[in-house]
């Protein structure tokens, strides 16, 4: 006791010495700067947001595992519902974020040109699986690499690889009822779990031309490092929120996104098939065959580094004279890889997530799966054992509309960001106007504009009638943000539809979902998970469909 006592009295005593003052007085100021004053900005500036308890910004309750991240956004979202943006502090970090729909399309689309990036920024050398990716790249390198990347996300070339899918699917839903034997004609299955080894194997087939059988071969190494590659739970989550929040810190710190024994795996599966391609000829209509065809074509670039189009325009402008200084663009074998691992990043956690909230909301809603088992049958019946075709999949509406509900209640991606790339100013209903800087940070809260009410009442209810297009549908197609909107949206919208439609068209043709006794309704939603997910898993009972009398 008298230890304690005295070692109290010499931590007082030095703490009113010269160099203690000095100290508290320092770390008081510096308190001052980096925390109160930051903290000042949103009410310097005369914008609505909501003081922040902590360092951690508004989105403690999410950091602290106590709410999701949605309904932190969500109850800021309705809070300010007068105004047409408001502010956040992601950490200390402020973001501008933008609830009128209006506004959202005025940045995205029609002022484009000063919100070009997102706000993550990664050192391309040190990780290069992302920082070559196209939703990583900045500016004109991201310009060229859209334009040369587009011709490979067409109709067209969705329809050559398309063929890969239903072959896959055929397979894999063979393996699934194979499961169902001697359980009497069902099976409990975890859905996420499910699509991700659907979506793994068609990502294998599709972007890197290789055939795997997840449901067959558990364990590939394809699977197990591809799902440590998208995982959003956890460290890895916050990992990539820290990469969002503080990309300098991050590249000052040389902390890389993705270890280096997944950017070694990536690398020498692609360069490995390419070898084999150049050396074989091997032609298959895959994404790595078109990203070889892009890596030959003849692109030229004018004197400012853009895409000069064989129209003899530059990304989309009209260009005069176009001089002697055109190159070709220069492709190393990383930006390849990087380009065919979007396909994991962009596509494989994003299309397992709005599949396994699909079967729920159909094993939930038997009225709906009804409806879209007939559309189903009716395919069938057509198509007389033949596989389903791309025309054929593009003509099944009521799909399209369940696919296109469940992106709106359930969004993968639950906010959309943008950072300032030129001085802009935002204007609030009132007339309040907000001088934008140059890398001042923008939010776009998708999922809590997809569940309000004025625009799309009775947002809980499932129903896909919304997106109807005989004229009954009340919803404009323009304010699902799920694919995010402009120039900069999702390259891989088509493929994903077609990637769910196939799945599920080969799934329905086979099983009725019904909910089973661990089936979580309503779902909760995971709070430790960036992307939404539910709390308990996704369990649907597979049961086999008897063939019609
Ligand atoms: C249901 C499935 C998917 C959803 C919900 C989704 C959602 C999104 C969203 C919200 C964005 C950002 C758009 C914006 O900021 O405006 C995005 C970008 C992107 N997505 Fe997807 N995505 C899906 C599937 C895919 C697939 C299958 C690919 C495959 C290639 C893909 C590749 C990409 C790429 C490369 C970008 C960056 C585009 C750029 O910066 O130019 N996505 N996606």
């Amino acid at each position: 006791m008298a230890m304690v006592g005295g070692m109290v009295s010499l931590v007082t005593g030095w703490l009113f010495s010269l160099e203690g003052l000095l100290l508290v007085g320092s770390v008081a100021l510096l308190y001052y700067f980096l925390v109160v004053s930051v903290q000042r900005y949103f009410a310097e500036r005369g914008v609505a947001h909501e003081r922040p308890s902590s360092v951690l910004g508004n989105g403690t309750d999410f950091l602290l595992r106590r709410r999701h991240f949605t309904d932190v956004l969500e109850q800021l979202y309705r809070r300010f519902r007068r105004h047409r943006f408001f502010g956040y502090f992601d950490f200390l970090s402020p973001i501008y974020v933008i609830r009128d729909l209006e506004l959202v399309k005025q940045i995205c689309i029609k002022d484009f040109d000063h919100f070009l990036n997102h706000r993550i920024q990664l050192d391309e050398n040190h990780d290069p699986l992302f920082g070559r990716a196209l939703f990583a790249m900045r500016d004109t390198r991201w310009r060229n690499m859209r334009a040369v990347l587009s011709p490979a996300f067409t109709g067209s070339k969705m329809r050559q690889m398309f063929g890969l899918i239903t072959a896959y699917c055929e397979a894999a839903v063979r393996t699934i009822e194979g499961e169902t034997a001697g359980t009497g004609g069902y099976a409990d299955l975890e859905m996420k779990e499910l699509f991700r080894r659907f979506g793994n194997d068609i990502v294998a087939t599709c972007a890197f031309g290789i055939e795997i059988n997840s449901f067959r071969d558990r364990t590939n190494a394809f699977y197990t490092l591809g799902k440590e590659l998208t995982n959003l739970d956890g460290i890895q989550g916050l990992k990539f929120l820290a990469f969002s929040s503080f990309p300098r810190l991050m590249q000052l710190l040389r902390l890389r996104l993705f270890s280096d024994k997944m950017t070694r795996f990536f690398r020498h599966v692609v360069l490995d098939t390419i070898g084999q391609r150049e050396r074989k000829r091997i032609i298959r209509p895959d994404m790595i065959h078109l990203l070889m065809e892009a890596r030959k074509q003849e692109l030229k670039f004018d004197e400012n580094g853009n895409v000069v189009h064989h129209n003899g325009t530059a990304n989309g402008s009209e260009m005069d004279g176009i001089g002697p200084s055109k190159r070709l663009m220069d492709w190393t074998d990383d930006d390849l890889v990087a380009q065919c691992t979007v396909f994991f990043f962009g596509g494989y956690d994003t299309v397992s997530t709005l599949s396994a909230f699909m079967a729920h909301e159909l094993a939930v809603n038997p009225d709906v799966q009804r409806r879209l088992r007939e559309e189903v049958d009716e395919v069938r019946t057509a198509l007389a054992g033949a596989p389903l075709t791309y025309e054929t999949m593009q003509s099944m509406r009521y799909l399209d509309m369940v696919a296109m509900e469940t992106l709106r209640k359930w969004t993968p991606a639950p906010f959309l960001d943008r950072m300032c790339t030129k001085p802009y100013v935002l204007e609030d209903y009132d007339g309040h106007k907000v001088q934008l800087r140059k890398g001042d940070g923008i939010w776009i809260p998708a999922y809590a504009i997809m569940r309000d009410p004025d625009l799309f009442p009775e947002p809980d209810r499932f129903d896909p009638e919304r997106f109807a297009t005989d004229g009954k549908g009340t919803v404009d197609p323009s304010t699902v943000l799920a694919f995010g909107i402009g120039p900069r949206n999702c390259i891989g919208s088509r493929f994903a539809i077609m990637e769910v439609k196939a799945v599920f068209y080969y799934l329905l043709s086979r099983f009725q979902l019904e909910m089973a006794p661990a089936t979580q309704h309503p779902i909760r939603l995971k709070v430790t998970s960036l992307a939404p997910s539910a709390e308990k898993g996704f369990w649907i009972r597979f049961r086999v469909r008897q063939p019609a009398a």
